[in-house]
């Protein structure tokens, strides 16, 4: 086939933009939205000192998570099932989920044996769970937790009438509850004067693109700007950038609020819970040093190049996993969001059921 001269430019232009990543849209030759996450995560595991991953591990681990989800029927519908998330499917879902990843991050105890736990409808939730609890608590209380011009009026919430709301039933005080309110402040201002005082009205300037609400949450939101600098290069994590909009998409089944066309460009998300899992399974592998400095509970500073490159891996070990699964299992409905769900909530059975695993690793910071 002779190949003429403009097809030549055409075929090199197509070259280039792939080997950058720009696949353009053919409809309106615009780039498609992308977070930069995964190429990160790929990144920091090439160049990774401390951390590494055991392919066959990682293979195994794939086999047994496809075979338990499927078992157990584990899909977007399985979010509904926890009776503290949100089921009104409306605009109050929306607000609820935001106020609920505004505030995700850092809730294990500097003594682990005295962990922040809120005691509601007769059960004592700890963790993640914990900050649910309060903000049931306190819509339970009339306490409009969820409006965005509530956190902005200092008059009426106050930062003791904050401190109570995150009162714990036993042990300590939430962790961080400065830098929480902090965050309600800052976001509160960008949604009234930016975006009338809702999420929801963020989900529709992101036009179905899953991708661009997490770049435009991070681009409005400094408190969800979760990037870091590894060897010179930035690096993105946006870590609870990602579970807003997987929550979103999960707790509406995909449908209404949650319809995002490329939601599987989302990754999994780099967070304290994943990282100790994958570790048990023998997917993670860590250096003697930095196995140590976790398994003696020694802090590990935020942004730091063990901190980086445990996250990073994290992220790219799911990523082959996702992949190791839809390689075996074309048909299998799953993505990086729900492995990582999956992940998470096997992590937490494994911890009430006492089972041996390495410690999580302690970094604190707002933004996990
Ligand atoms: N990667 C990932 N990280 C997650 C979650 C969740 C909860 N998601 C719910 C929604 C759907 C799922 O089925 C879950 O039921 C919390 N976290 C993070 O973990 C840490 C809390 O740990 P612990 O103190 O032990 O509760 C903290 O950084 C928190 O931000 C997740 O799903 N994935």
């Amino acid at each position: 086939m002779t190949v003429s001269d403009d097809d030549t430019d055409h075929d090199l232009l197509d070259f280039m933009r792939k080997a950058m990543g720009l696949t353009a849209n053919p409809t309106t030759s615009k780039p498609e939205p992308d977070t930069g996450v995964l190429k990160s995560a790929e990144y920091i595991y090439d160049n990774a000192i401390d951390v590494a991953l055991d392919m066959r591990s990682c293979k195994e681990a794939a086999e047994t998570i496809i075979k338990c989800m499927e078992a157990e029927n584990f899909g977007t519908q399985t979010w509904d099932s926890h009776i503290l998330h949100p089921h009104t499917k409306d605009e109050e879902q929306v607000d609820f989920i935001f106020v609920m990843d505004l505030l995700n991050f850092s809730f294990w105890a500097d003594d682990p044996k005295k962990p922040f736990v809120v005691e509601y409808n007769g059960r004592n939730e700890d963790g993640y769970w914990s900050l649910v609890a309060s903000l049931r608590r306190a819509l339970d209380e009339g306490i409009p937790i969820t409006s965005p011009y509530f956190w902005v009026d200092r008059t009426v919430c106050t930062d003791a009438l904050l401190e109570r709301l995150f009162r714990p039933s036993t042990g300590t005080q939430i962790p961080m509850l400065a830098e929480r309110i902090e965050c309600l402040r800052e976001a509160g201002e960008i949604l009234c004067e930016q975006f009338n005082g809702s999420f929801v009205n963020c989900i529709k300037e992101a036009d179905g693109s899953a991708a661009a609400l997490v770049n435009l949450v991070v681009d409005e939101f400094p408190c969800f700007r979760d990037e870091t600098t590894f060897q010179g290069r930035q690096v993105n994590f946006y870590k609870r950038a990602q579970i807003l909009v997987a929550d979103i998409w999960a707790s509406f089944n995909g449908t209404s609020h949650g319809t995002f066309h490329d939601i599987n460009k989302i990754t999994m998300f780099a967070d304290y819970r994943i990282p100790q899992i994958l570790h048990t399974l023998g997917c993670l592998m860590y250096s003697p040093p930095l196995e140590h400095t976790i398994k003696d509970r020694k802090p590990i500073a935020s942004g730091s190049r063990y901190e980086t490159e445990i996250r990073g891996c994290t992220i790219h070990c799911v990523e082959l996993i996702r992949r190791e699964i839809v390689k075996k299992h074309p048909e299998a409905k799953v993505n990086a969001i729900l492995i990582d769900f999956f992940l998470y909530d096997t992590a937490k059975e494994w911890e009430v059921q006492g089972k041996e695993m390495i410690p999580t690793h302690r970094t604190r910071s707002i933004w996990y």
